[in-house]
């Protein structure tokens, strides 16, 4: 596996699911000439959605607000709605720059999440749909409330790592934590500030439709 991290960035720190499922974590990812003014800039300038699921024939408003963006012409498919991505926005050009510097991958894609309060959560799943090719890497920004971010092994396991995400982190998850792990943002009653994260993805473009 092409490690992403460079051995000079010392800001980095390694974390293991298992020998093969590394994740990195960085902490002040952005600039501050980056960082400034950004989660007001992206809760004013994103479209933000927030699309119902049905449960057990009982349909629900997603427990966070969405958004997805990036390179023209990029779908996707979460929560029952699949869009289309029309060109990066001005406010996350810069942003995916200094996430493909750090990562040393290359993203075309984001999927913008916004958790209002603690109540606002995100439930087990992982990040392995076809389209994410067979080695998904996922690249996780946090700005905001800071919030506890947790893994399980697939299919169903015990919590095995909990990491809190504070703002202006960077997660880098390898596609084995994909592959074998599940993880969530659990419900926080305590966190009252709001949340912004984004998952930068690389989507293989359709040829077709
Ligand atoms: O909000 C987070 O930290 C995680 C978001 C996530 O897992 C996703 O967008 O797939
Ligand atoms: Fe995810």
């Amino acid at each position: 596996m092409r490690t992403p991290v460079n051995d000079a960035d010392i800001n980095v720190e390694p974390y293991h699911l298992d020998e093969h499922a590394p994740l990195w974590l960085w902490r002040d990812a952005l600039q501050p000439g980056l960082l400034d003014g950004l989660l007001e800039r992206l809760c004013e300038q994103l479209p933000w959605r927030q699309p119902t699921v049905t449960v057990y024939g009982k349909r629900h408003l997603t427990p966070r607000l969405t958004s997805w963006q990036g390179a023209a012409g990029i779908r996707y498919r979460y929560s029952g709605v699949e869009e289309e991505a029309r060109g990066w926005p001005d406010c996350l050009e810069p942003v995916l720059r200094q996430v493909e510097h750090l990562t040393r991958h290359d993203y075309n894609s984001v999927l913008c999440n916004w958790y209002r309060d603690g109540q606002d959560t995100m439930g087990y799943h992982s990040d392995d749909e076809p389209e994410l090719g067979p080695e998904p890497w996922i690249a996780s920004l946090s700005l905001g409330e800071p919030r506890d971010f947790v893994f399980r092994p697939k299919p169903a396991g015990r919590q095995c790592l909990s990491l809190t995400l504070p703002h202006n982190s960077l997660l880098l998850m390898s596609p084995a934590v994909q592959h074998r792990y599940h993880h969530a943002l659990p419900r926080r009653a305590h966190a009252n500030g709001s949340r912004i994260n984004l998952t930068f993805r690389w989507i293989t473009p359709r040829t077709h439709s």
